[in-house]
């Protein structure tokens, strides 16, 4: 991962109680992204009267009331997360924790990073279809595993994004992502989005420059993150 000169490994810890607690924490974490996101989405569909969508309204501010009690702030790690591990709990494209996420589920697939997510009524940009900005989205971080998980990980300097044909909502979706070529720090990937349906007609492709982040550039942008 891009910042791994600065953080040590967090993950297993051979202590028993430890892992148990992680991974029921983990899952507690699961769960809440998943009430969360049927929540958008429940509220993106819904046409009940106002009276309704108020009730509910003062209920979730009620009911997040606990949730309030240990915030983190901007440099503060999630107790949750493996960072050197992959393990990003509210990433908002892969993060089962995130109430944005679709969320993607990716592996790779001979060298190839293959994803499949299928997107909400809460993605719309033109009636039916996905905002562009989402499949932009989508695709910056397919390109970011494939960089991520070919050894060359960095960040995106640059995404060229062509939309052919706009992205079906409530449709089960395919996306690729690989690297094309590596060039010092330089490294070249692309992308597609496709639905699972067809997956060999191309409706969003993206080629995205990612450059590796030299270390003193690395410790200005992430030296002051802690756990
Ligand atoms: C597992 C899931 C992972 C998901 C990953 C998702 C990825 C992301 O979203 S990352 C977040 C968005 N990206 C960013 O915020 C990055 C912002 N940019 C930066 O901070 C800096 O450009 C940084 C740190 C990456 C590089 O800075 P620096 O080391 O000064 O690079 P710099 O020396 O200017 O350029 C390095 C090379 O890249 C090239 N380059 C820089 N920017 C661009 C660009 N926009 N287009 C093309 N080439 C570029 C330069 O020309 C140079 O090439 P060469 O070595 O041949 O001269």
């Amino acid at each position: 991962m891009i910042w791994r000169s600065y953080h040590p490994t967090h993950g297993s810890t051979g202590n028993g109680a430890h892992d148990e607690a992680l991974h029921d924490r983990r899952t507690a974490i699961d769960e809440l992204g998943a009430a969360l996101r049927e929540l958008v989405e429940r509220a993106t569909v819904t046409e009940v009267d106002a009276e309704t969508i108020r009730r509910v309204a003062d209920d979730v501010r009620r009911v997040t009331g606990p949730l309030a009690d240990r915030p983190r702030g901007r440099t503060q790690l999630p107790t949750a997360d493996d960072l050197l591990g992959g393990i990003r709990m509210y990433n908002p494209v892969s993060g089962t924790g995130s109430a944005l996420a679709p969320p993607v589920r990716a592996e790779i697939v001979d060298g190839v990073v293959v994803g499949a997510c299928t997107l909400g009524l809460a993605y719309e940009g033109p009636p039916m279809y996905a905002h562009g900005g989402i499949s932009a989205l989508l695709l910056d971080h397919m390109l970011g595993y494939a960089t991520t998980a070919s050894g060359h990980p960095g960040m995106t300097v640059r995404l060229d994004t062509v939309y052919r044909a706009p992205v079906p909502l409530q449709t089960p979706l395919h996306l690729t992502g690989r690297v094309t070529d590596v060039n010092g720090r330089k490294v070249t990937a692309h992308g597609i989005i496709a639905t699972a349906a067809d997956p060999d007609a191309i409706l969003v492709e993206a080629t995205g420059t990612f450059v590796a982040v030299p270390p003193e550039k690395a410790k200005a942008l992430f030296g002051t993150m802690r756990r």
